[in-house]
């Protein structure tokens, strides 16, 4: 049995990928485990320079690897380039925080005793990843899981598996054993019940949708594992009245059409002050219809194709229900789909006289649809952005500080973007609260998930 792996924007195939069968995928898990205590004793420095190599190898690689992400993924080739970039930061990023996992001391509460804090790593990560990012989501998870020594197996999504599948050979490359960092393929439902019912297995990480990482959640729970979730989201992106609206146009388009909407903190619903709605939906829409949809390979695509039929039916749902409950649309709302092909593309689409009523206010789009509606007060903005279960990123845009700090005291989001469309960065805590996530990535808080403290109490000493 073989994944068949499409480009999403003409449907070709790219090539043909053998599913793992259970037991090479058991056998792969018992040699993640036993080759864990080997890795997890090799010294933090040199493991750290194992990284270093390997996110040399990534970069040497880039042009490949960003012709690989454009291929399986659709992603504007620009775009795959950037990915690598950032998927390399991870790399380097946990290359440094290898050496700095610090234990501590405790004053003991006899003079006999002494107490001390060690942190030790969990031991087999397995990891489960998405077709949006098929090279970022995988090195920020696997570089914080082998710097912290952790070995480390991933299933990405069955329609990118050729990414991960380069990164894995580049890291074996760069000299990290075969079996401390491995890969299997095959469909999420099967390989996620063998990793949650393995006792190998330590650590579920997941990035993905809220059901499945729910039901990782309730599987992980029969062997008590470790558990991070990076899941949906439904950014709200607000303008106050006092916004350089220029400036949150540029950034409203920055983050709304990365990956054609698909990216779990693309803006979803835009909240604009009643007072400039109509100078800001104008500004917008002048510069969306210039975006260029098509070939990610092709020269100066902004947008590239929806990832599948799902994916489509679900954004033209949005957009239909929102023009049947009242809806006016500003551009947009063409597409093309060859469902034969299975290639699916939307023309970057703007709504106004959005209400909350619609599907679109309330369900993740992962689609090139901006909605706007408008507000009067700032704490009316503030209901709306958290009257949904997500709680992954929203920005605002102001230039009052009191309004500011309002916003980010008040925003029940794991990421609050203030001024700022791109807010993604490996020396970042990212992740989502509510119903978005649990847990963080990147940052110093990312490798935290991976450790577990170690508590060593000695007695009987000379007093
Ligand atoms: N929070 C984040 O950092 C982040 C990043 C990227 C994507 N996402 C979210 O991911 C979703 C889009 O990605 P998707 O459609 O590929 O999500 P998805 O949950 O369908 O698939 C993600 C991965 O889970 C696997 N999977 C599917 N069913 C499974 C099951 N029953 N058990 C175990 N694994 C299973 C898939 O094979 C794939 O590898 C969106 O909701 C998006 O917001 C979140
Ligand atoms: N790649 C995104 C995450 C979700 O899609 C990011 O890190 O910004």
């Amino acid at each position: 049995m073989k994944l068949k792996i499409k480009n999403p924007a003409t449907g070709q195939l790219v090539q043909e990928v053998p599913i793992n069968t259970e037991e090479e995928i058991q056998q792969k898990l018992k040699r993640g485990h036993e080759s864990f205590n080997n890795w997890f004793k090799v010294n933090a420095h040199y493991r750290s320079k194992l990284l270093k190599k390997w996110s040399n190898k990534v970069q040497g690689a880039k042009e490949e690897i960003a012709k690989t992400i454009t291929l399986e993924s659709g992603k504007p080739i620009q775009e795959s380039l950037n990915e690598v970039d950032y998927a390399t930061s991870y790399i380097d990023w946990y290359a440094e925080e290898a050496k700095r996992i610090y234990g501590r001391t405790i004053p003991a509460n006899s003079e006999s005793k002494r107490v001390i804090v060690t942190r030790q790593p969990v031991g087999l990560v397995a990891a489960i990843t998405p077709w949006n990012f098929p090279a970022a989501m995988m090195t920020r998870k696997a570089a914080p899981a082998l710097a912290a020594g952790c070995t480390f197996i991933i299933k990405p999504a069955e329609n990118t598996p050729l990414t991960t599948i380069k990164l894995v050979q580049l890291a074996h490359e760069a000299g990290i054993p075969e079996d401390v960092v491995q890969y299997v393929n095959g469909y999420g439902n099967e390989v996620g019940k063998l990793f949650t019912a393995s006792t190998y297995v330590k650590k579920i990480t997941f990035t993905g949708s809220t059901t499945v990482g729910k039901l990782l959640m309730k599987d992980s729970a029969d062997t008590v594992k470790h558990i991070s979730l990076e899941l949906g989201g439904h950014a709200p992106l607000i303008i106050s009245e006092d916004a350089d609206i220029d400036f949150a146009v540029s950034q409203t388009i920055a983050s709304k059409f990365r990956n054609a909407g698909q990216t779990c903190i693309c803006v979803n619903r835009v909240l604009v002050h009643e007072n400039i709605v109509d100078e800001f939906s104008e500004k917008l829409t002048k510069e969306v219809v210039k975006l260029k949809v098509g070939n990610g390979l092709e020269k100066d695509i902004n947008i590239g194709p929806i990832i599948n039929e799902k994916g489509f039916d679900k954004i033209i749902y949005q957009i239909n229900d929102a023009m049947q409950k009242g809806a006016e649309v500003l551009c947009g709302n063409n597409y093309n789909a060859n469902r034969d092909a299975g290639c699916f593309f939307i023309h970057p689409t703007v709504l106004k006289n959005v209400n909350e009523n619609m599907a679109i206010m309330q369900e993740e789009t992962f689609g090139p649809v901006i909605p706007l509606t408008t507000f009067k007060e700032i704490e009316e903005a503030v209901e709306i952005a958290n009257s949904t279960p997500y709680g992954l990123a929203a920005y605002f845009f102001t230039n009052d500080y009191r309004t500011g700090a309002y916003f980010h005291e008040n925003l029940d989001f794991g990421i609050v973007s203030w001024n700022d469309g791109a807010p993604s960065a490996a020396h970042t805590p990212f992740g989502g609260m509510k119903e978005s996530g649990l847990g963080r990535e990147g940052g110093i808080e990312g490798i935290e998930s991976y450790l577990e403290t170690k508590y060593l109490s000695i007695g009987g000493l000379k007093k």
